[in-house]
């Protein structure tokens, strides 16, 4: 208790007392600052080791508190070390921010705007059209990886993929995954009401209980949804069954009522309620 109080006395009121109003500006600047730039690593990997990074400043912190000098002493001397890790293990991160700044996209990288349009949103025609495009592979066994972003951005998968930024359609999605064509392997990466990329190259899931008949498609399908929020449906060039992935779940052989469903998009039995039927059911739900 002691040190806390002597903690606050030395610390925090000699600081609130001396403070001027460009202390105060400064600290509304880099506020502002820590916030967008830790909404930008929320929506990239590094969040999770981040988190890791927190829990162990805070308990730094604390022990500085509490006067426990020997941990404290300890913390200081792998200081420099744990931070030439956090270097190279979010070098990826650190590098794609480098480059965004180097051309030109300041803004988007500090702006929420970066995730307008990309947001979980996708209109009931776009999720119309990826459900149409599917089974309509599905019939012609024809194998897809489709990809839907949510609010994880995947610039990285992207990049590994040629850029497309169309409207997304079903017939453009049957197109692009027709037998031989150039753009036809990998996945393509829906954002919002755009295709934004085809051919990219996706994680592989490690999971071992997943079934043996289930080839590399379906493994990369299920690896982007262990990390990343995206939903991925899969159609089987083998069976012609459509499948999804959503929180590295597989969820294998939906129907399309089911597929619409899990993509977050009306039933076609709920098709032919009116605006009002769909306000009503959306306040009853509120009222429950
Ligand atoms: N890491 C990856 N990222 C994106 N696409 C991939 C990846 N690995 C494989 N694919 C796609 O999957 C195709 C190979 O599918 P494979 O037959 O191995 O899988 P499957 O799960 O058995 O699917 P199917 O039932 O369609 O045969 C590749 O041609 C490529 O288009």
């Amino acid at each position: 208790m002691e040190a806390i109080r002597g903690f606050y006395e030395n610390y925090i009121r000699w600081s609130a007392a001396s403070m001027t109003l460009s202390d105060v500006l400064e600290i509304a600047i880099f506020t502002y600052f820590i916030y967008h730039i830790i909404l930008w690593i929320k929506q990239s990997k590094a969040w999770i080791l981040l988190k890791g990074a927190a829990a162990i400043f805070a308990m730094y912190i604390l022990a500085v508190i509490l006067q426990l000098n020997n941990i404290v002493m300890v913390f200081n001397r792998i200081a420099p070390y744990v931070a030439t890790a956090l270097l190279v293990i979010f070098q990826p991160e650190i590098r794609r921010a480098l480059e965004q700044l180097g051309t030109n996209h300041l803004f988007e990288l500090f702006s929420l705007s970066s995730t307008k349009d990309k947001v979980a949103e996708n209109a009931d025609d776009t999720i119309d059209a990826i459900v149409r495009a599917s089974f309509s592979m599905g019939r012609a066994k024809t194998g897809a990886l489709i990809v839907i972003e949510q609010k994880f951005v995947l610039n990285e998968y992207i990049a590994t993929g040629i850029l497309l930024d169309a409207i997304v359609s079903a017939p453009l999605l049957v197109q692009i995954f027709e037998h031989n064509l150039p753009l036809h392997d990998g996945a393509v990466v829906i954002r919002g009401n755009r295709i934004t990329a085809a051919t990219c190259y996706l994680p592989l899931s490690e999971n071992k209980t997943i079934s043996k008949e289930l080839g590399t498609r379906h493994r990369a399908g299920l690896g982007i949804s262990e990390v990343t929020d995206a939903l991925t449906v899969i159609v089987s060039e083998e069976t012609g069954q459509v499948s999804l992935t959503k929180d590295g779940q597989l969820y294998r052989n939906v129907n399309s009522d089911k597929l619409r469903e899990l993509l977050g998009g009306t039933k076609s039995s709920e098709k032919t309620q009116t605006v009002w039927d769909r306000l009503r059911k959306g306040r009853k739900r509120h009222e429950k």
